[in-house]
């Protein structure tokens, strides 16, 4: 039995790839989880940990090993491609290759579960291949070759396409790799807009970390051990699943911040005082060159980064001598030369 509100739902399910010869290579295994109307879910991992295979194996285009899947209620292995695709669209990573299609015929393929391969699109069909354009900022696009667009210009059309489906369900593989910094936070706050807005429970992938942590109602994490966590993302970060799913020799989870910093050399410390933006970017450099930075005047080495005027200053002080920087690579400069710390 699931929860009213699950339109997607696994149980002690088993994924991985079938060699001809039958023996089974299993990348995730006991899976249980659920996809609930009206959230957006982020799927993490490190490379190779199965995110893609599990996308697939949830979209019904790559078969289980073992276990069981449902869409609204209903067994995936009982459904037709038709039926999932009036349920559930998929956007892949994989390059689309067809040729001479302009952008809205490709858009307009999404509607294909509704009016057949070669069908003609209905009033409403048409709205919804121009409302999917225009929510990704196609508009410009809409009659352009899919051949000579950008690597993230079609990865719109793509997210476009499966908008167009308007499913209940939408499941995206890495959907914003080949898009912009304004892009991808385009993307993302319009997929939350849509679950959020429409009751649309839409599953993504990404290794952008910082982006899920902030956007995701809720984090599916898996590991190279087969195994998958889940959970609210602050929650994952705060009973340290996070930082031992991503755990490198070269490199620390900072929980104050939550994003990943060099690892630090212990015995290299520095406090940083002054005004709180060069602070924060004059702090970035330290812990890129491999300092422990303090608040406060806890260290022998002392910071100080004003505003000024027209810019920024700063000022060194190891208790013996007095150096000012007027530029990060000033200050990174005189730190190496002096060798401090
Ligand atoms: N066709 C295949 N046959 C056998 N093994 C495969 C096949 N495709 C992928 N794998 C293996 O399955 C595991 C999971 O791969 P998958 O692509 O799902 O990981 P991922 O988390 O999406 O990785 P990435 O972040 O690098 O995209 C990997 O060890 C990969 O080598």
């Amino acid at each position: 039995m699931t929860e009213k509100n699950v339109v997607l739902h696994t149980e002690d399910l088993k994924i991985g790839y079938k060699a001809k010869g039958g023996q089974e290579t299993i990348v995730a295994e006991h899976i249980d989880v659920d996809l609930h109307s009206g959230e957006l879910i982020c799927l993490l991992g490190p490379n190779g940990s199965g995110k893609s295979t599990l996308i697939k194996t949830l979209a019904g285009v790559h078969s289980k090993l073992g276990g069981q899947i449902t869409v609204f209620n209903e067994s995936i292995d009982l459904l037709s491609r038709k039926e999932i695709a009036h349920r559930l669209s998929t956007v892949l990573t994989d390059r689309v290759t067809v040729g001479n299609l302009s952008v809205y015929n490709l858009v307009a393929f999404g509607r294909s579960p509704y009016t057949g391969w070669l069908g003609s699109l209905s009033k409403e069909d048409e709205e919804k291949v121009r409302w999917a354009i225009e929510a990704t900022g196609l508009k410009e696009f809409v009659n352009r070759d899919i051949n000579k667009l950008s690597d993230g210009e079609l990865q719109k059309v793509m997210i476009a396409r499966a908008l167009a489906q308007d499913t209940s369900v939408i499941l995206l593989d890495e959907p914003t790799a080949h898009l912009d910094l304004p892009n991808r936070v385009e993307i993302i706050r319009l997929l939350r807009k849509l679950a959020h807005e429409t009751g649309k429970g839409i599953l993504l992938s990404t290794h952008e970390l910082d982006l899920a942590l902030k956007a995701g109602d809720r984090i599916w994490l898996m590991n190279r051990e087969k195994e998958l966590f889940k959970g609210v993302p602050e929650d994952l970060v705060l009973n340290g699943t996070f930082e031992e799913v991503f755990k490198k020799d070269s490199f620390d989870f900072d929980i104050e911040t939550g994003s990943f910093k060099i690892h630090r050399h212990k015995d290299k410390i520095v406090s940083v005082n002054g005004d709180p933006v060069p602070v924060f970017w004059t702090r970035r450099a330290l812990e890129r060159e491999g300092y422990r930075v303090v608040e406060g005047e806890g260290a022998s080495l002392t910071i100080t980064a004003q505003t000024t005027k027209e810019s920024y200053r700063w000022q060194i002080n190891d208790k013996l001598s007095i150096i000012n920087a007027r530029s990060v690579y000033e200050l990174l400069s005189a730190l190496r030369k002096e060798n401090l710390s």
